[in-house]
């Protein structure tokens, strides 16, 4: 029977997204955060899940909102996340959002849930780094929403980080044909190259959106922010790009 190796499940409103078309920002989700994760992000915030052997428990937060959690060992049977998904259904979820972690990385237990979530009549919301299009493709079809990562160089998420990038874009063009509402997003920080903005921007031209979220805590500086901003929108199109912040932590909420 598959299972799934968990990090959390909790209510919440979609911080991330901002403006452009396929973001929920600001819908309310249940969040399945996944463990495990095949990148290293120097700034990952989700850093403690991501060696799957170490996260011997996922925790569901009982009440939104309310810090109260009750914990259940690794791994889960879908059942068991089903059962947790609609104990938190609140009435007034946009979708269900898959994110880690890499959920694509047990993409048999991701895709029997998105199944079953979808049959229950929720839609579904995929966060991903986009760095195997192959698994992707495996869940297209049961996609509504999602939010494909590009790994600038500064992340240092991988070895191979050019190779890296055109595998995402695969990944948002698999998701596009298979009808998804599909955005890139872009982690930006002090270090991040204008010339590298460029390159992924004329990837994506004419494919998808991109919202450029700034790194937490945030180092970029509003001017610089604002000149890769201005640079993508001249190749991708004005209306084709936005800003992302992650504004949950502002909040401080999950
Ligand atoms: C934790 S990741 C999980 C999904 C997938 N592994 C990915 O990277 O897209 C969820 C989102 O949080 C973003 N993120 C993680 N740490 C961040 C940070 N310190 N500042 C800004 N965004 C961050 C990621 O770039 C990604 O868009
Ligand atoms: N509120 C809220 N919005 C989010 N958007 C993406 C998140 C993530 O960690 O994937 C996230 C998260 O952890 N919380
Ligand atoms: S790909 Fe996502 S989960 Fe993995 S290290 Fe990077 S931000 Fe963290
Ligand atoms: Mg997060």
């Amino acid at each position: 029977m598959v299972k799934l190796i968990l990090a959390e499940v909790f209510n919440s409103w979609q911080g991330e997204g901002g403006s452009v078309p396929g973001s929920a920002f600001g819908r309310r989700q249940i969040f399945v955060r996944f463990a495990g994760c095949d990148l290293r992000c120097i700034w990952c915030d989700s850093s403690q899940f991501i060696d799957a052997s170490k996260v011997k428990k996922w925790r569901i937060e009982v009440e939104p909102f309310s810090g109260r959690f009750e914990y259940r060992e690794n791994p889960a049977s879908i059942d068991e996340v089903v059962d947790a998904i609609l104990k938190l259904d609140t009435g007034d979820l946009h979708s269900i959002s898959y994110t880690g972690g890499e959920p694509t990385l047990q993409i048999e237990g991701l895709y029997i849930l998105m199944e079953r979530m979808k049959g229950l009549g929720f839609d579904n919301f995929l966060e991903t780094h986009g760095g195997h299009p192959e698994l992707i493709k495996r869940v297209s079809y049961l996609t509504d929403y999602a939010s494909v990562d590009i790994k600038d160089e500064s992340a240092r998420a991988s070895r191979d980080w050019r190779g890296l990038v055109l595998k995402e874009v695969e990944s948002i063009k698999i998701l596009k044909e298979a009808g998804a509402k599909v955005y890139a997003k872009l982690v930006v920080t002090r270090e991040t190259k204008l010339e590298n903005v460029k390159w992924y921007a004329n990837l994506l031209k004419g494919v998808a959106p991109l919202a450029i979220q700034p790194k937490e805590p945030m180092d970029i500086s509003m001017e610089y922010l604002m000149k890769l901003y201005r640079e993508a929108a001249r190749i991708m199109g004005k209306k084709n790009v936005g800003l992302s912040f992650q504004v949950h932590k502002y909040l401080k909420v999950l």
